[in-house]
């Protein structure tokens, strides 16, 4: 079969033979050309406007279950390292980008994108007017989808889309406990330095259990470089288990689903932590649960928030940031109870991006001030877990 250019793909080089389509559950087709291995993705289409981090994102464990379509065009271009990654486990379905893959151009690079894709059994398509797709998913919400990647470039429309149409979303999908360790283990590795790569810990003064939903290795770096001794624990850990191993602090971690699918397990432990009067921090799926712990309710988003240009509101300072977000549920406001307070806000849509919870050593933020990747305007909220772990202990 050749390509025949129907508008959609946007290599103009009619010669190539389509090697890939994204078929979304409503039926809508983007032909184009597949990356990485050959095969079949699913998860559900959302849009990342970052311009740069694509390896972090993509090994965000946040990500799972979703298909990435980077509105950026020119992804790849500095190939890969084997630095900039936030885990070595399950992570996003797949990738969405415009432009064809480049050569590599990056004093850090240690090979083209496409031979990393494979390594990670990762599927993608290029040549699809992200533009377009992103349009639609404005319009009517994030799609379920399928990337389908052939080098014969045979494809059954019909039965793609019928995959897509009957994998169940991620609304009520439940994807923190199939990202967590399995066991807990100890964490000592510090920020990446241009000359010296990562650091190691030295004499770490407090200790912090971070309960992995989906950790991204870059917030342990954060807490690693302001003096915590970090052990994380496995999603299902108990309260008594995490007090036995005396936490000066507790942190929540980033993950991957629906908040709400975690209330058997997750949930109650947190309102526990919150009881306990132990410092405790929340990041994106971690303040997500808090809010559910207290009471609060989520939501699915119309349109999530994913990119490193996210302006927030720091309710308590005044100060506007700029963040680095990735989520498609939110805390309602309305829902949020007597006794929790809201600190941030999104400038872009006005959603509640933080909560803190009056009388207790415990607050949450919606987005990601570890960046990785993105702005660190956001850092500041590391300091403001240490300084109460600190005025616990004092
Ligand atoms: N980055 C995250 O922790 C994402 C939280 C949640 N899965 C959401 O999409 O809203």
């Amino acid at each position: 079969m050749s390509y025949v250019n129907n508008g959609n793909a946007v290599d103009l080089n009619s010669e190539r033979i389509a090697t890939a389509v994204l078929v979304l559950d409503d039926g809508t087709v983007f032909h184009g050309f597949g990356i990485g291995m050959e095969g079949e993705t699913v998860g559900e289409v959302c849009f990342n406007t970052s311009m740069t981090g694509y390896q972090e994102s993509l090994t965000d464990p946040s990500f799972a279950g979703q298909l990435i379509t980077f509105t950026f065009p020119h992804i790849g271009n500095v190939g890969f390292n084997d630095e900039d990654i936030e885990t070595s486990g399950i992570a996003a379905n797949g990738l969405i980008i415009r432009a064809s893959i480049t050569e590599p151009a990056n004093w850090r690079a240690v090979g083209p994108l496409d031979d990393w894709l494979v390594s990670r059994k990762l599927t993608g398509i290029t040549g699809v007017d992200t533009r377009r797709l992103t349009h639609h998913i404005r319009k009517s919400g994030a799609p379920n989808g399928i990337i389908a990647h052939s080098k014969d470039g045979k494809f059954d429309i019909a039965a793609l889309q019928e995959k897509a149409a009957s994998w169940p979303g991620l609304e009520g999908m439940d994807l923190a406990k199939e990202v967590s360790c399995t066991a807990p283990y100890e964490w000592s590795e510090t920020n990446w330095d241009s000359n010296t790569g990562f650091g190691q810990q030295e004499t770490p003064t407090r200790h912090i259990v971070a309960v992995d939903y989906g950790i991204k290795r870059n917030i342990l770096r954060c807490l690693a470089e302001l003096g915590c001794r970090i052990t994380v624990v496995p999603a299902k850990t108990t309260f008594d288990d995490i007090l036995a191993l005396n936490p000066d602090g507790i942190f929540l971690a980033n993950g991957p689903g629906d908040p709400a699918a975690t209330a058997e397990y997750a949930v109650p432990v947190i309102r526990k932590c919150v009881d306990s009067g132990i410092p405790t921090f929340g990041i994106c799926l971690g303040h997500q649960m808090l809010a559910l712990a207290v009471g609060a309710k989520t939501m699915k988003m119309h349109q999530g928030h994913r990119g490193a240009n996210q302006p927030v509101k720091d309710l308590t300072t005044g100060k506007v940031e700029i963040t680095s977000q990735n989520h498609g549920f939110v805390v309602t406001r309305e829902s949020l109870p007597e006794g929790v307070t809201e600190t941030h806000k999104s400038l872009f849509d006005g959603v509640v991006e933080g909560i803190e919870i009056d009388g207790k050593p415990v607050f949450s933020v919606q987005y990601h001030p570890e960046a990785s990747p993105g702005p660190q305007d956001s850092y500041y909220l590391f300091k403001r877990f240490i300084d109460l772990v600190d005025r616990k202990n004092a």
